[in-house]
């Protein structure tokens, strides 16, 4: 679904060749600062190489639309922002802002569940721990159906069960969905247990 083909960016990023196969879940592993953010914001059209080409459905990413691509490519960054109001509120905000019809309590709850958040629609999300706000994030964009998620260390603040518990959930409503799925993340367990296909990012190149 995605292809990179001479890519350069700054003195961050350089890739000759790489396709991401939207039919898999992705997992992008690699040491702290070696580029794995400054890939997802290339694959969201945040930023744009200096060099080089990202395709996205065979098109460049260059001739899509802005507005168009990140209606189909939901990035969630490493520190989400949580608005103030509450829960319903932060679940609601994803499908206000990308004027998508919002849904009834029913369907929030079930993302609540799904994302193992035990909290009820009317409580205050800034109470909420840093654990607690991110798979609160989680739920926002899944409910946005877009065709590809872009997750940048989605449960990094979760107990290693928790993590396991609502990777799994997401993984399977991603696929029950058919859509597409790339994860950064720092845990070797994540990526050896749910990924299809692995791409670690060295020094900005990817590792062969
Ligand atoms: N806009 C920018 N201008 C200059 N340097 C940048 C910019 N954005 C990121 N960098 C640098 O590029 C490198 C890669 O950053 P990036 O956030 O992509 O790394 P990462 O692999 O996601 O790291 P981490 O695992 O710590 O989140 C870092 O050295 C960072 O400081």
């Amino acid at each position: 679904m995605f292809k990179i083909v001479e890519l350069k960016y700054k003195n961050i990023l350089d890739i000759d060749y790489l396709e991401i196969q939207g039919n898999k879940i992705t997992c992008i592993v690699g040491e702290s600062g070696s580029g794995k953010t400054t890939l997802l914001k290339l694959l969201n059209k945040l930023i744009s190489p200096d060099k080089g080409e990202i395709y996205f459905k065979g098109r460049a990413l260059k001739d899509w639309d802005t507005i168009e691509i990140r209606r189909k490519v939901t990035m969630l960054p490493q520190n989400p922002i949580i608005f103030n109001g509450n829960i319903r509120d932060n679940l609601l905000i994803g499908l206000k802002f990308s004027e998508k019809p919002l849904v009834k309590d029913e369907k929030l709850k079930e993302i609540l569940e799904l994302v193992s958040l035990k909290k009820e629609l009317d409580e205050s999300a800034q109470n909420l721990s840093g654990g607690e706000k991110q798979r609160l994030a989680i739920g926002r964009i899944l409910l946005l159906d877009s065709d590809v998620y872009l997750l940048d260390e989605p449960t990094s603040a979760l107990d290693e069960g928790t993590e396991e518990k609502v990777m799994k959930a997401v993984i399977e409503y991603i696929k029950r969905k058919n859509k597409m799925l790339v994860v950064v993340t720092h845990s070797k367990k994540i990526a050896s247990n749910f990924s299809e296909r692995v791409v670690e990012i060295f020094d900005g190149k990817v590792k062969l």
